[in-house]
């Protein structure tokens, strides 16, 4: 090869190369990093911008997207936009109290998280088929992992990881000490209920007189927390789970009280966050199997669920139909 050519050759190749990490960044597809970078054992999923969006549309409307994912003191005080419903699939009745939770919480979606070019995110479900499934590792590389409830990580890393990046919670599913099972800048997100449910939070975090009637369960009375870490989840999320998903009257009489599990509105909302979306621990044993425990952390059944206004078998096929479908993949079985 003559030097002329030689240099011909070598522009070439550096041309090819310019073009595909420009292809690369212009389809948003995140792997080159993976592809040129890292080891094999590093390797992450693909992720495509805008995937979970894609998905998200054909389930809940084209709409949806235009929602904040936590409610805004803004709304509440200068614009002042109606809600529809009651708790907890809207704000209607609540506004007063929420504006004085918003008043001394945050509604940022933080820099970690907002910088990403492709949110790679994992929901965490409280399943037993986590336990033994050395899952944790895996976990841990997501950029996004969403656990629910008071589930525990410490001594269970192996299995469910140690990285929280939001926590979905009540008063009532709220960790007496939110410390050991959380990173110092995990998200707590207050999933509201009922209107006790902020003044629960008020009256922690701005630590006014406590009160114990109306919560099912005793929530903390000390909750060490930093205000800044706290988010409200905006009701609309509940909304589509109940609606779409579950086909739930929204409007619903006193007596039945029917919502979806903590668990099916975290993948709601994480298909309007992230661009891609992989669930772990989800799925109940059939109703017959009256002995199988229901959590990977402590041995309780399908019983300890009667009158908690959940249609286990009715979320297990709105799930299949989102693996079907490709809006989320399972790393466990279902
Ligand atoms: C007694 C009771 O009310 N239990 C409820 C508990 C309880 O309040 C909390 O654990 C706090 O103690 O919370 C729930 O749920 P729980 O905290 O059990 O589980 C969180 C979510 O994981 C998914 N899950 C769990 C177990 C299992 N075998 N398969 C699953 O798919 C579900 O999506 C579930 O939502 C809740 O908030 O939804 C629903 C449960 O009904
Ligand atoms: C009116 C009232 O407080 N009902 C309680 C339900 O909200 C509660 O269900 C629980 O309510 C939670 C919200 O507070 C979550 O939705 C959770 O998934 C669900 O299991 C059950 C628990 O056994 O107790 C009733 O008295």
């Amino acid at each position: 090869m003559t030097s002329k050519s030689r240099c011909r050759f070598l522009a070439m190749l550096a041309l090819v190369f310019v073009v595909v990490m420009v292809w690369y960044s212009i389809s948003g597809e995140d792997t080159y990093f993976d592809l040129f970078y890292l080891p094999n054992s590093e390797k992450k999923e693909p992720c495509f911008q805008g995937e979970a969006e894609r998905q998200a549309s054909k389930i809940f409307g084209n709409h949806s997207r235009e929602q904040p994912i936590f409610l805004q003191l803004k709304d509440y005080f200068w614009e002042k936009i109606p809600s529809t419903y009651e708790l907890p699939f809207g704000t209607k009745g609540s506004e007063d109290l929420l504006l004085r939770v918003l008043a001394i919480t945050s509604y940022s979606i933080p820099e970690s998280i907002q910088s990403l070019r492709c949110r790679r995110c994992v929901v965490v479900g409280n399943g037993h088929r986590l336990r033994n499934s050395s899952l944790g590792s895996i976990i841990n590389k997501y950029d996004v992992v969403i656990r629910l409830n008071n589930a525990p990580v410490a001594g269970y890393e192996a299995d469910v990881g140690s990285k929280t990046t939001i926590r979905l919670f009540y008063p009532e599913s709220a960790h007496f000490d939110p410390k050991i099972e959380n990173n110092p800048d995990t998200l707590l997100v207050l999933v509201a209920f009922k209107a006790m449910d902020f003044h629960w939070i008020e009256t922690i975090l701005s630590d006014k007189k406590r009160v114990r009637k109306g919560f099912w369960k005793q929530p903390p009375l000390i909750w060490d927390v930093n205000p800044k870490q706290i988010r409200i989840l905006n009701p609309f999320f509940m909304e589509i789970a109940a609606d779409k998903l579950l086909s739930l009257p929204i409007q619903q009489s006193r007596k039945i009280k029917q919502k979806p599990t903590t668990g099916l509105l975290a993948i709601t909302l994480a298909l309007h966050l992230c661009d891609l979306v992989h669930i772990a621990g989800f799925g109940y044993p059939d109703a017959y199997n009256k002995k199988q425990t229901i959590h990977y952390y402590e041995q309780i059944t399908l019983k300890s669920m009667a009158g908690s206004g959940h249609n286990v078998s009715q979320e297990a096929l709105a799930i299949k139909r989102m693996l079907e479908m490709g809006a989320v993949k399972n790393l466990t079985y279902f």
